[in-house]
């Protein structure tokens, strides 16, 4: 079959590295062709040229056998180009239809729009109220706002930067089905994923790029997850290594802790109550907008609670803010890592200082030593492998995944007695996936607590002691991870926490 989008040499620099070299490549129609490679390989920069937000430097492109170059997204989409993007580019302030109107040339009224956007939502499973504010929606539901608002275009090529990040096991399902069903129907998808076995369920072709170089092609029906890996870091990896002696005395204790929503959809915290060892880690698992960002707010400080509710070493914390939770050693690492977790703007000194500063030293008589921070992120960078040019580097030029690490890493390398981290490997590839799950396990073997709240059940069960279930607001009993299967899980998610408890 004649190919929809050829690639052909192309080239693109930034200062201080090329993000993509000599790249050429081809995509069928009705193929789902994933793009593989470790964090900073090039996969977006390369996507981002099909989608006409980078110039190539050299290289040209053939679409549907004519010359293409788009100057940028309106042309690609012109085109038949669709992209769902890693980072979501949505407004806050406005709902799920002014925000899928926003990306259309020719929006409809609001009202047909809102129709359109049940209809397809509906299609395809991705349960979506176009009149919902997009600031009150969970990642996993923005996330489904970014695939409806694609599936409107009717695309011939359909980018996906790994979508299935935020997304629980049903839900990715659902979305391979619509995904399949849109290849039958002839449109082409470029799928890029760290997920291999996800890749392996769902791709027809793959290109394993390296340092930003195609360095193969293969059928991944036909290659083993373990292969792939390799050929993407071009060496063996290492699993996580299983941890020593058995964890004891309480460092962190929730009680009865309840919260009213945040916002008007947000999610209430429903009498939710814990407790945390020393050297053990606690897996919180459950779907999206169950109160993931609720808890991890009400731990960090963000959001206070009724004296009692949060004790640290037997200290109450409850009314304590972040700044004194931090000096107190509860540090978190709340999800979205571009806004929340890092200052996009800021370079990656002025990120390390923000969460830094009090216990890293940095603070000499009110004034912020930045000498200090500089080291602090250069440790940081050192000891996590965050491939950057400098620490003069701004938190949005980094790639999803490496920021990722850096993030992890400045919370990590602070010491803390408590570290509560809310999808620590969200776009992170296998490797670095690996590294931080390590970190998170040696933090643990060295005496800290660590609560990892995740989506990503394999995580859960492959690090923690312990894994409840956090479901509308209400948190299960915790079950010790070695007592687990796929089914019981699949129970304890359901908000099946009684059965689970009079199963322990
Ligand atoms: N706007 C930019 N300015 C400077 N360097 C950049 C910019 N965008 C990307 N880079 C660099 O180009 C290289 C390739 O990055 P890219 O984002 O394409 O990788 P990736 O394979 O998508 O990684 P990830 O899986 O972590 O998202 C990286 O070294 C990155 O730091």
């Amino acid at each position: 079959m004649s190919a929809l989008l050829t690639i052909d040499g192309l080239t693109k620099a930034y200062p201080g590295v090329v993000a993509n070299s000599d790249v050429s490549m081809s995509i069928a129609p009705g193929e789902v062709h994933a793009l593989l490679g470790e964090n900073g390989a090039g996969k977006s920069t390369l996507v981002k040229a099909i989608y006409g937000l980078v110039r190539p430097d050299a290289g040209t492109m053939t679409l549907s056998g004519r010359p293409y170059a788009p100057s940028e997204p309106r042309e690609a989409r012109a085109a038949g180009v669709a992209m769902v993007f890693q980072h979501f580019s949505l407004f806050e302030a406005l709902t799920v239809a002014e925000n899928v109107g926003l990306g259309m040339e020719n929006p409809p009224r609001l009202r047909d729009l809102a129709r359109r956007i049940r209809e397809v939502s509906k299609t395809y499973g991705l349960p979506l109220d176009p009149g919902r504010r997009v600031g009150d929606l969970s990642a996993g539901e923005r996330q489904r706002v970014e695939i409806v608002r694609c599936l409107l275009q009717d695309p011939r090529l359909l980018i996906m930067d790994e979508p299935t990040s935020v997304l629980t096991p049903q839900e990715v399902d659902t979305l391979f089905a619509t995904l399949r069903k849109l290849a039958a129907e002839g449109t082409a998808i470029l799928y890029i994923s760290h997920k291999l076995e996800e890749i392996r369920a769902l791709c027809d072709a793959a290109t394993i790029l390296r340092g930003g170089k195609v360095v193969g092609e293969c059928d991944p029906r036909q290659t083993s997850a373990a292969e792939l890996a390799e050929r993407m870091v071009g060496t063996k990896l290492t699993q996580p290594k299983a941890r020593g002696p058995e964890p004891d005395g309480v460092l962190l204790r929730v009680k009865d802790l309840s919260l009213p929503p945040a916002s008007q959809f947000g999610t209430p915290l429903r009498e939710v109550s814990l407790y945390l060892r020393a050297g053990e880690v606690l897996g919180i698992g459950g779907v999206a907008g169950n109160g993931q960002d609720e808890l991890l707010g009400a731990l960090s400080g963000e959001r206070l609670s009724v004296p009692g509710s949060v004790t640290l070493g037997g200290t109450d914390l409850s009314r304590a803010g972040p700044t004194a939770r931090r000096a107190a050693g509860l540090l978190t690492g709340p999800e979205e890592r571009l806004g929340h977790a890092a200052a996009p703007d800021m370079t990656l000194v002025e990120n390390a200082a923000l969460t830094g500063a009090a216990r890293k030293g940095m603070l000499r008589r009110g004034f912020l030593d930045w000498g200090r921070a500089r080291l602090f992120a250069q440790d940081v960078i050192d000891a996590f492998d965050v491939r950057t040019p400098g620490t003069h580097v701004a938190a949005r030029a980094l790639s999803g995944g490496n920021l990722q690490k850096f993030v992890i890493g400045r919370e990590v390398l602070q010491e803390p007695k408590v570290l509560v981290v809310n999808q620590p490997t969200w776009g992170v590839d296998a490797a670095a996936a690996s590294a931080i799950r390590q970190a998170l396990l040696d933090l643990a073997a060295g005496g800290a607590g660590v609560i990892v709240i995740s989506q990503d059940l394999d995580e859960l069960l492959q690090i923690s002691d312990r894994f409840a279930a956090l479901n509308e607001g209400r948190l299960g009993a915790p079950v010790p991870t070695a007592d687990l299967t796929v089914e019981r899980i699949g129970l304890m998610l359901g908000g099946a926490h009684d059965m689970e408890v009079a199963h322990v």
